[in-house]
């Protein structure tokens, strides 16, 4: 395969807080191909945020990536290398901060956020603003730039929009306000869109008018997309391929198919069984036991493993990177917990640990760590 149009390679972003150092983004490597919608899902401080916010290099104090490499189509956003004191330093083909904002943010990668009111000045008029926006960044002339604000009005959906070029972003619905952001970041046809639930605030209906838009915009002009949600429903319906992300790490990566029908990963299963489905009662649903710990402080071994109904002791101790575990088309699909057997821990022989007490039995304060329990050999274990 050719280059792809983003590569990300073991990105690290902390932030340092008189609390500690907060792993927010802890190694996680992924690529987007052109024409590609690749999504980022998980919980809520899984790292999805600060993650895209890396992408442009706009992480804010006290954060700081501290390592890895970001490249979009052959440029370096980010990189180190080892200095000869053996100190960390910049590469010196990173953009510089100039560059960056002038080549790459919004005319290159550009993102639309959950909350189009932050994005969006409440005193001008949307028109106003998304002609400013073409203007200064397409040298395109004031008129000009108000024809194609309209176009592009009208481009996302947005009804009558010679009339709505003039109205208030008060005006507008949460569902129009995000045609309005969506036209923005398309005003200045970037090859990349990085969208943070974009559509979470939105009810289901409008929700599923936002993602049909993208959908066709996307094949209309060939933009990438990094999907940044917690919702397995909106992956299934708008992602070619899937990074799941938990307490800073990519845990599963596959295409999307691949990832719903051969899933690899017990925490991409725990989030599949919570999401609502058509033929499930709401007693059906299934959360996810317990919390996710926080990033200052993640768990030693596998970091899901305080919540994995498979976990054994074995989990504790070893820290599992994501490794290929299966084929998918072109891509490999990747999973970072050791019950596959290309990790040979000694995960089959190891002792399950009690996560997920069942209803009716005495739950041990301790559970796993105190009382061994007995060893299962129950062999037909494949998780598969
Ligand atoms: N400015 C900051 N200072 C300190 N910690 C931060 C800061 N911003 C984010 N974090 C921490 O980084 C981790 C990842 O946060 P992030 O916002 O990327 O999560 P997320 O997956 O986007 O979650 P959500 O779904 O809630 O948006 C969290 O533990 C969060 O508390
Ligand atoms: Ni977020």
């Amino acid at each position: 395969m050719s280059e792809p149009l983003l590569r990300v390679e073991n990105l690290k972003t902390q932030f340092f807080t008189e609390a500690g150092t907060v792993r927010a983004v802890d190694g996680i490597s992924f690529t987007v191909e052109k024409g590609e919608i690749v999504g980022l899902v998980g919980e809520s401080g899984a790292g999805k945020s600060v993650a895209s916010m890396s992408l442009l290099r706009l992480v804010e104090d006290p954060g700081e990536i501290v390592a890895g490499e970001i490249t979009y189509k052959g440029e370096t956003i980010f990189a180190v290398e080892e200095g000869p004191d053996g100190e960390l330093r910049e590469r010196d083909d990173v953009l510089s901060e100039e560059e960056i904002r002038r080549q790459i943010r919004g005319n290159e990668i550009a993102v639309i956020f959950q909350d189009p009111m932050e994005s969006l000045n409440p005193v001008f008029t949307v028109g106003g603003q998304l002609r400013e926006f073409i203007e200064l960044n397409r040298d395109l002339s004031k008129d000009e730039a108000r024809e194609e604000a309209i176009d592009m009005l009208r481009e996302v959906g947005i009804p009558d929009p010679e009339q709505r070029y003039d109205e208030y972003p008060h005006e507008f619905s949460g569902g129009m306000r995000q045609r309005v952001l969506i036209a923005m970041a398309l005003a200045c046809e970037p090859s990349l869109i990085i969208a943070d639930e974009p559509t979470t605030a939105l009810d289901v209906t409008v929700e599923g008018q936002i993602i049909e838009l993208v959908r066709d915009l996307q094949e209309k002009y060939g933009t990438s997309f990094i999907w940044v949600t917690h919702d397995m429903g909106v992956v299934a319906e708008i992602c070619d391929r899937v990074n799941v992300m938990y307490l800073g790490e990519i845990v599963e990566q596959a295409p999307v198919d691949e990832l719903f029908y051969d899933t690899k990963h017990p925490y991409t299963q725990a989030l599949l069984n919570s999401m609502p489905r058509p033929d499930q009662t709401a007693e059906e649903l299934e959360p996810i036991e317990g919390m996710m710990p926080e990033a200052i402080s993640p768990p030693a071994g596998c970091r899901f493993h305080p919540r994995c109904p498979d976990a054994r002791e074995v989990c504790q101790r070893v820290h599992p990177d994501a490794r290929t575990v299966g084929q998918a088309g072109d891509y490999p699909h990747r999973a970072a917990c050791v019950i596959h057997d290309t990790f040979d821990v000694g995960y089959d022989e190891s002792v399950p640990l009690e996560t997920a007490p069942q209803a009716g039995t005495p739950s041990p304060d301790d559970a796993g760590s105190g009382d061994v329990p007995e060893i299962r050999e129950d062999g037909g274990d494949t998780h598969e």
